[in-house]
């Protein structure tokens, strides 16, 4: 590996399934130590990317670089890549270490020297008192920390995830994501992860990549891309509920920021619509010219205004206005 080859390179990648475009053009960078989130909703094409990557499917165009090293042409065991699949098959005869001593005893590792890479591993996700037990033993959030072990027993310079936490429940799953944050942070390897969930991808990476139909459609830092959606699609996509056709531009929309809305006096007497309660208080959706404006209410908020007309003033400068890609 280079010294200051990135983790991953995608030039141009494409595949298609008959007439179906699963990946269109797709170029994209990992560094080292660093985390990028592909994040798109379902059939968007993030696994078929992964799998192009693990080497599972064979790209029409485009080409795949780990460590600066053109892998395009090579079958997945020559890849050697740390892979995390959803569907973490551990094998049920062995014991947590010898599940991830296998990688590097394949790879031609003498006994000890598996075991010990795998001690090493184990120690990183935190299970090395359990190295002994079979996975049938262990908890479902334990088995994935066994299988996440394996790949970074392959110490590859690119680790590949997908959809890592989806069969773990909610506990887990936010226990996990914390944990992981930690790992990745500690790791000098770059890691692609697949998610289609927006939090995952915030909590997890540095970058994300959001992809529609086969294409990646915005990259950026995590915080950033949360901040400021480039499209309509995108903010609806991120969980943005206040977005409006522009009334005077056709094709743009206006994204309102909630943090950006002011409540109380000065402000507009908006009707309001309907009132839900919720975990963290109340959501209130009030008749807006733009539109049905959709806001959060602390407790203390939502006392305060109380009955049927609320005023508000989302100043026009915080508006965020961008292309209205939401059709098609
Ligand atoms: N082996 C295949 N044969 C035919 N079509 C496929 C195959 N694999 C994927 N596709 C199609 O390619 C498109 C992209 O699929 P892909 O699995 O990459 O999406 P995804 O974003 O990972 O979705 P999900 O989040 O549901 O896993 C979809 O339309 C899918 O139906």
């Amino acid at each position: 590996m280079t010294a200051a080859a990135p983790a991953l390179s995608l030039r141009g990648l494409s595949k298609a399934f008959g007439a179906v475009q699963a990946v269109g053009d797709v170029s994209l960078e990992v560094q080292a130590g660093e985390t990028l989130a592909l994040l798109g909703p379902s059939g968007c094409g993030k696994s078929t990317v992964l799998r192009s990557v693990a080497g599972l499917e064979r790209p029409d165009a485009g080409q795949v670089l780990v460590g600066g090293r053109d892998v395009t042409a090579l079958p997945p065991e020559a890849r050697h890549l740390g892979l995390v699949f959803q569907d973490y098959a551990l094998f049920p005869h062995l014991s947590v270490l010898d599940n991830v001593a296998y990688g590097p005893r394949r790879r031609g590792s003498s006994r000890p020297d598996a075991a010990q890479q795998a001690r090493e591993a184990l120690a990183l996700v935190g299970l090395s008192e359990h190295e002994r037990r079979l996975p049938a033993q262990l908890s479902g959030g334990q088995q994935q920390r066994v299988a996440l072990a394996r790949a970074l027993a392959t110490r590859s310079p690119l680790l590949l995830l997908d959809e890592p936490l989806s069969n773990l429940d909610e506990k887990l799953r936010s226990e996990l994501r914390h944990d992981l944050r930690g790992l990745f942070g500690q790791l000098g390897a770059g890691v692609l992860l697949v998610t289609h969930d927006q939090r995952e991808a915030l909590a997890l990476a540095h970058r994300v990549a959001v992809m529609r139909a086969g294409h990646v459609v915005q990259e950026g830092a995590a915080a950033d891309l949360f901040a400021r959606p480039a499209t309509a699609w995108v903010a609806e996509f991120l969980g943005w509920t206040n977005v409006f056709a522009h009334p005077q531009v056709s094709g743009q929309a206006l994204l309102v920021p909630e943090s950006a809305v002011q409540l109380g006096a000065g402000g507009e007497l908006l009707r309001v619509l309907s009132r839900q309660r919720s975990e963290t208080g109340e959501t209130v959706t009030l008749a807006h010219p733009l539109g049905p404006l959709t806001l959060s209410l602390s407790p203390r908020e939502a006392a305060a205004a109380s009955g049927d007309e609320l005023r508000l003033t989302v100043p026009s400068a915080a508006l965020l206005q961008v292309p209205d890609d939401r059709e098609g």
